[in-house]
């Protein structure tokens, strides 16, 4: 069933281990990090899954004294010292330092396949209830959360709650200044603008907070009947139209460091502040996280005078993009819906509505981190698919 291993033998001076497996192909290992690696009860502890050798124990320069094959499903590996490892073919496999093998791995724990959508987006439905009381609608969910950013939940109870299940189903919410779940209603004396009837232009929520929250639920308790609609566009689709339109309008965009700001009381009293840039890359220019709100972005602008009107050029090419029709995508909340969006990518607004004595728009909303959705993600997939 599993590849076993044909031949195993040393080279440059005893400093690195080949493996041949069954089809013939090979495997390369450094002997550093193969004695880093030891499996055995000293070097490893099995009820964590950690390491337990030591760092300074861990001879940077070591090389094999012998090393043998067992059976094809395992080798093990004689060290100066005399302290041996084993590892198994399977496992070595998974290792595999070949640029494929890397990239499957890489696939498999953080999932970076994206499908970008601009306004002829298919918005995602999936019943409420089903996510919370099914584990394959659950993998389903979170799997589509990632890969498309934005998943609709229907059918949740038109009361306050619902999010605390969801977060529960999850694992749990992430608390912020706002309460670890907030109101969005209009509010006397609105500590944020999102607590108005006013308009909201396109924007990530907290990019005050240096660790911005990666996943927003939004839960539809009351709607307004007239207004108050609901936009969202994929932030990394425009960055990427963007930087092809006008590379350097990307390149001030995701260079400039933005101060933001936030003061007031709601869970606690607060002064925040950070810098951000609107679009954070990767190491290879590629769009990671989008940190735009224009209603927290602070009046103080920490950046040289001269390049103060070129920022606020780049800015404006960005915002138009996102606006443009070919790009956003409009629908309208009813009670009882929960929208799940990936806020380090999917930017969003909502439309103005009348203010009247009593509150007829009422949203519940919450935030989860990316590391806990995708820990529930892996955990699910192991479930459903039965692997591992
Ligand atoms: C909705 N609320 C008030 C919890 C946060 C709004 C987003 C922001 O201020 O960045
Ligand atoms: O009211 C809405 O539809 C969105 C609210 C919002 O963006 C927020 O609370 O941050
Ligand atoms: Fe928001
Ligand atoms: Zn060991």
């Amino acid at each position: 069933m599993d590849l076993g291993i044909q031949k195993v033998e040393v080279f440059d001076a005893g400093h690195f281990v080949r493996v041949e497996w069954e089809d013939r192909n090979k495997s390369c290992y450094p002997c550093v990090w193969l004695r880093d690696n030891c499996q055995c009860p000293h070097c490893f502890l099995r009820s964590a899954r950690a390491r337990r050798l030591l760092f300074e124990d861990l001879d940077v320069n070591i090389v094999v004294k012998e090393v043998a094959l067992a059976d094809r499903k395992k080798i093990s590996i004689t060290w100066p010292d005399e302290h041996t490892s084993e590892y198994e073919a399977e496992w070595l496999k998974k290792r595999c330092f070949s640029e494929e093998a890397r990239a499957e791995m890489r696939e498999d724990l953080f999932l970076p396949e994206r499908q970008y959508w601009g306004s002829e987006l298919q918005l995602p439905k999936m019943p409420f209830e089903e996510i919370i009381s099914n584990d394959e609608s659950a993998y389903k969910w979170l799997c589509t959360l990632k890969k498309v950013g934005i998943v609709l939940l229907t059918g949740a109870a038109t009361t306050q709650g619902e999010l605390i299940k969801l977060g529960n189903r999850i694992g749990f919410l992430r608390l912020t200044f706002y309460g670890p779940t907030w109101q969005v209603q209009d509010k006397a004396d609105a500590n944020n603008v999102a607590y108005t009837t006013g308009k909201l232009c396109f924007h990530t929520d907290y990019p005050v907070l240096q660790h911005p929250p990666g996943v927003q639920f939004l839960h539809c308790i009351k709607q307004t009947a007239a207004g108050g609609e609901s936009e969202v566009v994929d932030g990394f689709h425009v960055a990427n139209k963007l930087k092809k339109q006008n590379p350097q309008a990307y390149q001030i965009l995701s260079s400039t460091a933005v101060d933001y700001t936030d003061v007031g009381v709601d869970y606690c009293d607060f002064a925040v502040q950070c810098k951000q840039r609107i679009i954070d890359v990767d190491s290879r220019g590629q769009a990671v996280r989008i940190n735009y709100n224009n209603a927290t972005r602070d009046t103080v602008f920490d950046i040289p005078v001269e390049k103060v009107r070129s920022f606020y050029k780049a800015l404006k090419e960005f915002d138009d993009l996102l606006n443009s029709t070919e790009h956003k995508f409009t629908y309208k909340l009813k009670p009882g819906d929960i929208v799940t969006f990936d806020n380090w990518r999917v930017l969003h607004g909502r439309q103005s509505y009348q203010s009247g004595s009593e509150v007829t728009r009422h949203l519940e909303g919450a935030y989860a981190d990316w590391d806990v959705v995708m820990s529930r993600l892996r955990i699910l997939r192991k479930k459903v698919l039965k692997r591992d």
